[in-house]
């Protein structure tokens, strides 16, 4: 079996290797990048991200035929704030909005994986509270102007400077960061990938 990782996103390979969760015959492939991200009409939050990790686990298996027995894995990450999804921002101006709108609030973030090999699809949802100090139009400013915000979902990284606005957090920090990782190897675990 080979394990094919559908994510363009460096995070994912990254906490993957950091957590020894890759084998000797272990490959990167990436996703088809067309995949609309739109929530669909009356779907849940927790359903848009559940249903768009399988989605990008299913466009990688097509990607994947040459490996030896692929088993894909995708996720997708969203910031949910009064029921409301933010996902990436569609530029600088998006981003502002977006950390005004977290300013001195706590929201949820929703990270969802799936693994698929070809047979069955198995996918989780792992949601994280995530409290957010007082940020002034300053910090705002300054901090989209770094660039950091604008591939992240809900606009920020609690990896990067982004970690400096978080007071609290009560949940999965990996899954912030993009990638469950307990969650991520159970479901290796279940595909006998560990
Ligand atoms: C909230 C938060 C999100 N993020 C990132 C994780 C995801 O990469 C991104 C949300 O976008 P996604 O659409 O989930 O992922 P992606 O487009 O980066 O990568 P791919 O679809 O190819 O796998 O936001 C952080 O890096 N840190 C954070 O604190």
């Amino acid at each position: 079996m080979t394990l094919v990782l559908a994510s363009q996103s460096p995070r994912r390979r990254e906490l993957l290797l950091q957590a020894g969760l890759g084998r000797a015959d272990f490959r990167f492939e990436r996703v088809n990048p067309d995949i609309d991200e739109t929530p669909l009409a009356d779907e849940t939050p927790e359903a848009h991200v559940e249903r768009l990790a399988r989605e990008k686990a299913l466009a990688g298996l097509s990607l994947a035929s040459g490996f030896e027995q692929p088993v894909v894995l995708g996720s997708d990450t969203i910031v949910v704030l009064d029921g409301r999804i933010l996902g990436k921002p569609r530029d600088a101006e998006d981003a502002c909005a977006m950390l005004s709108a977290l300013s001195d609030r706590e929201h949820l973030v929703m990270t969802a994986v799936a693994i698929s090999d070809g047979n069955q699809t198995r996918s989780t949802v792992v949601q994280t509270k995530v409290r957010f100090s007082v940020l002034s139009e300053d910090d705002i400013r300054l901090y989209v102007a770094s660039g950091e915000p604008l591939d992240k979902a809900g606009a920020y990284g609690i990896q990067g400077m982004g970690g400096a606005f978080v007071s609290a957090i009560d949940g999965s920090y990996s899954a912030v960061v993009g990638l469950p990782l307990v969650e991520t190897r159970a479901l290796l675990q279940s595909f006998s990938l560990l």
